[in-house]
């Protein structure tokens, strides 16, 4: 038993709404389930209040503030998923990196990696109970407080696109500092990885034992990288990465479905199918249709619709849904963006698609 198991109390409220899990397994729906990546965000003008002069990354480390953050949507929308509000670059963070986040520049680190040796800097073990608590307890806070209504997805980014900001410092166009580590530095690389998959590992795990429901995995990154780097530098940490956790959680008799998303890596679609994740997530460049084929049922799948289509009104929303219905098909299908939804969508938008996904999944079920 964690230490974390101690803490926290587990008797949690009956789930009420399963189709998201259903439809991660390929198990029939009576619709198809749907939620936003981003959907607690600064569109919505209650996030922006709660958010309002707060410090991003103490906001992450108040549990009862991600768990407000993360119900805000729902009180909205009928989304039949919820993620824990976090972010990605808490585990750097927890690795003994800086992190902060910036007005007008986004997250950025004072004092990236530069060279090798500065993976020296980095925490190799990480006891994330003691680092990484905080994002626990908010899980465990909010799978009480959602009170069943939908399953909570926890997550992580993946060990490449991780890897990527501590050396860049921040986000960037060409993340060149990040690859040129890939070709001056390859041992350097995978070591770095390494380190940062087993903490991953370990804090998925962490997320599950709090009461997360399911995880996703973000290599929000996998686009800047060719095929061969992808097959060298990414795909072996993400399989690593679903083998270790649902190895683990087997041994305690638990299991809970894996989504991949990794953004522009169309190359890589039929490998990140056979990879140990139930769900491979889509950015908006993939047709549905040849995402079908080229994954050959193996797994289901979630994306992607153009989060900019959100601009649309509601009218050619609700066609664009029924075009990405019928080219998914309705089973082992949950609905998504391609990305996340961005700060100056009109929250009524969202709303349209989420109920152009129920309205035209059920219609298209009824009829099969
Ligand atoms: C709402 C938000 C988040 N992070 C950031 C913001 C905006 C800042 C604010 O509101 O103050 C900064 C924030 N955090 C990050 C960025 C991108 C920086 C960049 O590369 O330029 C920003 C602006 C890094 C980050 N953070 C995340 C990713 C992976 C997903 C993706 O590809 O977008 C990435 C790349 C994950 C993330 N981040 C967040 C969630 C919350 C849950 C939800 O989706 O509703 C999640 C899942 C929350």
């Amino acid at each position: 038993m964690s230490k974390n198991d101690l803490i926290l109390p587990k008797d949690f409220p009956q789930l009420k709404n399963d189709t998201f899990l259903r439809a991660a397994r390929g198990e029939e729906t009576e619709h198809v389930p749907v939620w936003c990546m981003r959907q607690a965000g600064r569109y919505l003008p209650e996030f922006r209040e709660s958010r309002a002069g707060k410090d991003f990354f103490e906001t992450c480390q108040s549990p009862e503030a991600c768990c407000e953050l993360t119900l805000q949507p729902l009180r909205r929308f009928p989304f039949d998923a919820a993620i824990i509000f976090s972010d990605i670059l808490v585990v750097p963070q927890a690795m003994g990196m800086d992190v902060q986040m910036v007005a007008g520049k986004g997250p950025t680190f004072p004092e990236p990696l530069k060279e090798p040796e500065d993976l020296q800097r980095l925490q190799v073990k990480v006891d994330t109970d003691k680092e990484l608590g905080y994002v626990f307890r908010a899980i465990t806070l909010t799978r009480h407080k959602i009170e069943g209504k939908v399953p909570l997805i926890g997550f992580s980014g993946a060990p490449w696109t991780l890897m990527s900001y501590m050396i860049e410092g921040g986000g960037s166009n060409t993340h060149s500092k990040a690859k040129r580590w890939l070709y001056q530095h390859p041992e350097a690389s995978h070591m770095l990885l390494k380190m940062l998959t087993d903490v991953i590992v370990e804090y998925l795990l962490g997320q599950v034992a709090a009461g997360a429901q399911a995880l996703q995995v973000f290599e929000s990154h996998a686009g800047i990288l060719g095929p061969a780097e992808f097959k060298e530098f990414s795909l072996p940490y993400l399989r690593d990465i679903a083998r270790r956790v649902k190895d683990k959680l087997k041994e305690a008799g638990q299991d809970v479905p894996m989504i991949v998303f990794a953004k522009d890596a169309h190359y890589a679609l039929e490998e990140l199918s056979q990879s140990n994740y139930e769900v491979v997530g889509l950015d908006w460049t993939i047709d549905p249709l040849s995402a079908r084929e080229r994954t050959g049922g193996k797994v289901s799948l979630q994306g992607n619709m153009d989060p900019c289509a959100l601009y649309a009104p509601k009218e050619r929303i609700s066609d664009i849904v029924k075009k990405m219905l019928e080219g998914f098909g309705t089973r082992g299908y949950i609905a998504n963006l391609g990305h996340g939804v961005y700060p100056d969508m009109e929250p009524e938008n969202i709303g349209a698609f989420v109920e152009a996904v129920h309205q035209h999944s059920k219609q298209m079920i009824k009829q099969i």
